[in-house]
């Protein structure tokens, strides 16, 4: 009994670990991020003391929320999880973390989520965060996601909702300015996606969903991820020619639109996993500078 635990102490990470990587730290911490310039940009200038606690509030509810999502999708695809390589060291997909623990940690931070927003930020983002809880967690989860290959696209709009939620969190009301990133992040997500879904496409298969590259080929993604660069170029000049953001954002826009253009281009023209593998971390690299820049414009101009 005694080297069984000690055996098994030494092939588990720590309760806490697996927990915490439920959350999906780091695609949250993006999320996170995009929220947080959601709100910056909802005030004119550096925010006032009320405001900054009030970020703070909508900063930690919007991370609680979404860590949730992330968690029940986990619960959800246990199975799936278990059956591809890039997500079968999962707790969930071990067999280390039951599925009523599991519901139980989503439902605990889901709830504290919602309590700070609704008490410490306003209700109109405590609903806004919940239904894109529901978008995440349940239409893209659980319907979307075994059904069709465009799931993603739909389901994307879940994703894209942070600079709303932000905006929401500061305003009490959904400007144009925070539709259009929500846009941008809309956008952007198809070739971010579909970058990694090239080279994962066998795990993908193995799992029995149906992401582009298994239900259409990797031509016609390519060809899709392409056409999606060009489109989100496109929409990423939109803050600048509609007054909201100055030349500091064009320029970072352009270089960087460019930049996931060139990388689509070169993808397109011959497929190569490495250059698969470079589209995807640069589209991680193209929205987290998009949105610095975004930042960074505001409080030049
Ligand atoms: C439906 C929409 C989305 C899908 C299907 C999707 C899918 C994925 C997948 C499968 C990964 C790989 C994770 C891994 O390495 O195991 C990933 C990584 C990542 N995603 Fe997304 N994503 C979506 C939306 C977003 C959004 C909206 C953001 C941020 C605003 C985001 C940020 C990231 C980041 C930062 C990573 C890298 C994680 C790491 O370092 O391991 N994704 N995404
Ligand atoms: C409340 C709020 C702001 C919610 C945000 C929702 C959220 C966490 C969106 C991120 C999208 C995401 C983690 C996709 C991963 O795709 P996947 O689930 O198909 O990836 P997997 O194969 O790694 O599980």
């Amino acid at each position: 009994m005694a080297s069984t635990s000690t055996a098994s102490a030494l092939v588990h990470s720590p309760r806490w670990q697996q927990f915490y990587q439920l959350t999906k730290p780091r695609v949250v911490q993006l999320i996170v991020f995009c929220a947080a310039i959601g709100m910056a940009l909802a005030v004119p200038g550096l925010p006032d003391l009320s405001q900054a606690l009030t970020m703070l509030a909508a900063i930690v509810g919007i991370w609680l929320v979404a860590g949730a999502a992330a968690a029940f999708n986990c619960l959800i695809e246990d199975g799936i999880d278990a059956r591809m390589k890039r997500t079968a060291w999962r707790a969930t997909a071990k067999g280390e973390l039951s599925r009523p623990q599991t519901l139980a940690f989503s439902a605990l931070l889901c709830a504290m989520g919602m309590l700070l927003l609704g008490v410490y930020v306003n209700v109109l983002t405590m609903w806004l965060t919940f239904a894109t809880f529901v978008g995440y967690a349940v239409i893209y989860t659980v319907i979307l996601k075994p059904m069709t290959p465009q799931n993603i696209v739909i389901g994307g709009a879940s994703g894209a909702m942070p600079p709303v939620l932000g905006w929401a969190a500061l305003r009490g009301e959904v400007g144009f300015e925070a539709w259009l990133l929500c846009l941008i992040i809309f956008l952007w997500t198809p070739p971010h996606f579909w970058a990694l879904a090239l080279y994962r496409a066998e795990d993908y298969a193995r799992a029995g969903l149906p992401m582009l590259p298994v239900t259409h080929g990797n031509d016609y993604t390519r060809l899709q991820i392409l056409l999606y660069t060009w489109v989100l170029f496109a929409a990423t000049l939109l803050p600048y020619l509609t007054g909201m953001s100055g030349w500091f954002y064009l320029a970072s826009a352009v270089l960087l639109g460019l930049g996931f253009c060139g990388y689509a281009f070169r993808l397109w023209r011959s497929y190569s996993e490495m250059l698969a593998r470079r589209t995807f971390w640069f589209s991680i690299w193209h929205l987290s500078l998009l949105f610095a820049a975004l930042l960074i414009d505001h409080y030049i101009a």
